[in-house]
């Protein structure tokens, strides 16, 4: 390859996800070489081991695109917040590799750490091109103009009390699920509004409505066409949120509540979409799976519904003794003094489980596998909780 020109200076070098976002590095010799239409460069450099690792320079496409890079480097500093709250859900839009950017160049690593390491993982990056597709055409200023047209927002945590005073159980979220990607298809003949009715009938407090698409195979259509048929239980939209965005957009969509997830957003992003939620009047349900993520949540102001989900979204394990291990001593004690509504989710099959979460401190729980299953949800409704509770 011949060499075009050489330079020296100061470069900043993008490192991969695990290190900083950028290291300062004081090349010694930096050669730029064409072949055909290709640039590439090489690096000779010093790196100051306090610094971090020197990984240097393949090679590079030859037009850097100031937007794309920009978008990485904001990715790169989430990721890395996000990192060091315990997060271990990336958020990168699987567009290929990230580009390294050195000077005035840019560079791709080839299978660099853009293969999602997990479901959970897969179904944040592919949100992240949805999200970013629906924006475009609708973007914030249209949804908010769209939102004097959304039917009332309707008392989510109001509904759960009174259901739960009314019955000594836990108050029912049930919800409204085609399938999952750890179950496979849950039911074939699905009517949303039928399904959604049949649980009201049945005494559910509120219902939860999914609405991912790729992985659920729910829509917002669903959402949209339970809210129009005068079902009164208040409605969770059950989405994956990464994005304030997507907080409007359900709203318009007739959501009194939306979920938020903590093993994938960073502690400001949930105090900051709480806030927005009760501008718009919604109910946030925060869910956590684990310590850490509880006591990042227990730390924010102003949550006020918490969801303990026994299925960990990364692997699928379930175990509805997470429950009881999470409100075990102090923080069922903050629990209590903050008189913040615990939800069970996932893996509720029998009076038994509820009984068990119940007991370990929920005031609330959230089903879906084992009551849509069933010919008669609502019916499925009694069977769950040993006892009729519609009335
Ligand atoms: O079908 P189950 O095991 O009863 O689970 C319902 C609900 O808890 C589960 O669907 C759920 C809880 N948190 C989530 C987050 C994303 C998608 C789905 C979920």
């Amino acid at each position: 390859m011949e060499s075009l020109i050489s330079f020296k200076g100061t470069f900043h070098v993008c490192p991969s996800f695990s290190s900083k976002p950028t290291t300062r590095i004081s090349p010694t010799q930096v050669n730029i070489c064409r072949k055909n239409s290709l640039f590439s460069f090489s690096v000779r450099a010093q790196v100051d081991p306090n610094e971090g690792s020197s990984t240097i320079a393949t090679s590079s496409e030859s037009v850097v695109d100031a937007l794309k890079v920009k978008e990485w480097e904001v990715g790169m500093f989430h990721n890395e917040v996000a990192a060091s709250q315990g997060i271990r859900i990336r958020r990168r839009p699987p567009t290929g590799p990230p580009a390294h950017y050195v000077g005035p160049f840019q560079f791709r690593l080839q299978n660099e750490g853009n293969t999602p390491r997990n479901i959970l993982e897969e179904i944040v990056w592919n949100k992240d091109i949805e999200v970013a597709q629906l924006k475009e055409r609708k973007p914030l200023i249209t949804l908010k103009k769209a939102l004097e047209n959304a039917p009332p927002v309707r008392d989510f945590i109001g509904a759960l009390r009174a259901a739960n005073e009314r019955t000594g159980l836990p108050g029912l979220i049930a919800e409204v699920k085609k399938a999952s990607p750890s179950r496979g298809i849950l039911r074939e003949d699905f009517d949303p509004v039928e399904i959604a009715r049949s649980y009201e009938k049945g005494g559910a407090a509120c219902l939860s409505v999914l609405t991912d698409e790729k992985f659920f195979k729910g829509s917002f259509e669903n959402l949209e066409a339970i809210r129009n048929a005068g079902v009164k239980c208040p409605l969770l939209c059950k989405e994956f949120i990464i994005e304030a965005w997507q907080l409007y957009y359900a709203r318009s969509k007739g959501a009194d509540a939306v979920l938020l997830i903590a093993a994938v957003l960073p502690d400001l992003d949930i105090k900051y979409m709480t806030k927005i939620c009760k501008l718009l009047g919604m109910t946030a349900l925060v869910e956590v799976h684990d310590e850490r993520e509880f006591d990042r949540v227990l730390g924010i102001e102003g949550v006020e519904l918490i969801g303990i989900n026994n299925r960990n979204l990364e692997t699928f394990e379930v175990d509805i003794g997470i429950t009881k291990k999470l409100l075990e001593g102090e923080r069922g004690k903050i629990i209590r003094e903050k008189n913040i509504i615990m939800v069970g989710e996932s893996g509720l099959f029998t009076p038994e489980d509820i009984a068990y979460v119940q007991e370990a401190g929920v005031r609330a729980v959230l089903v879906g596998e084992s009551i849509v299953k069933q010919s008669d949800p609502g019916k499925g409704i009694s069977k769950l909780f040993g006892k009729d509770i519609s009335i």
